[in-house]
């Protein structure tokens, strides 16, 4: 009876699964630190390089081994800390293939990420940048969606290749498909928010649940100046973020 119980509500996979979403203040980035309490196994989706030292401590305080540091995309706005995770921890970065950007796993979708009993299904998003990528936890309805859905809003597509048709299409096919109670977790948000559902987005989004034509032309019309660190982020994104950085050994 209670194994049936379980098994319908998925409590046993959740029971132990540890989840912390943090920020930084200086670019309003999301990162999102995930594991299994069981065997420890961890891993982290966008890292932001000035704070590498507080994700490690939680991953310390937890007594949890880190497996990968993985990127939703080629950050326009700040420095990954990918790579330096990897070198203070000697977990595996990831970035997606068409990035063309350096990782030891050059992913796209179809790919998985296994940490325990848990497994990350990575989908191809591209619109934002060429290179986006949504994380889907399948098991737990929790889904990272990097700069292609933001809460009320989506990633701005006016530089790195992007392309307001394209996102749209990324955003209905792969994220806005999945069940209405899905969870989703932007890389940023401008207004202290911090988690959406597919269910209130496809209703509220002011952008996406207009017509393809009429997206185009919000996305062609939003004037945004282009994020203060561009010149700094996207070469150090293209080697996980390991670019110009001082050595103090
Ligand atoms: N002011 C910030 C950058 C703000 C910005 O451009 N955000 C991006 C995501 S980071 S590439 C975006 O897509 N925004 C969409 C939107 O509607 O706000 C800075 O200078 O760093
Ligand atoms: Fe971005």
């Amino acid at each position: 009876m209670y194994k049936q119980f379980i098994e319908a509500t998925g409590a046993e996979m959740s029971s132990d699964f540890i989840f912390r979403q943090l920020f930084d203040r200086e670019s309003c980035t999301y990162t999102y630190l995930l594991a299994d309490g069981g065997t420890k196994e961890a891993i982290v989706i966008d890292p932001v390089i000035e704070m590498v030292d507080r994700d490690i401590e939680q991953l310390e305080g937890l007594g949890l081994k880190l497996l990968y540091a993985i990127n939703t995309h080629v950050h326009a706005d700040h420095v990954t800390g990918s790579g330096m995770l990897k070198k203070k921890t000697g977990c595996k970065t990831a970035i997606a293939k068409v990035s063309t950007a350096e990782g030891d796993l050059k992913i796209g979708a179809g790919d998985e990420f296994t940490f325990g009993k848990y497994t990350l299904e990575v989908r191809a998003t591209p619109g934002h940048t060429n290179g986006c990528l949504t994380y889907v936890l399948r098991d737990l309805g929790m889904v990272f969606t990097g700069d292609a859905l933001l809460i009320r809003g989506c990633g701005r597509t006016d530089f790195q290749e992007g392309s307001a048709a394209t996102l749209y299409k990324s955003v209905w096919d792969n994220i806005l498909s999945l069940p209405d109670d899905t969870k989703l977790y932007p890389a940023h948000d401008y207004k202290g928010r911090t988690v959406t559902t597919v269910g209130e987005e496809k209703r509220f989004n002011p952008r996406l649940t207009k017509e393809v034509d009429e997206f185009v032309k919000i996305m062609d019309n939003l004037g945004l100046p282009y994020p203060k660190k561009i010149d700094v982020s996207l070469p150090a994104n293209m080697v996980c973020g390991l670019y110009e950085v001082p050595t103090k050994e």
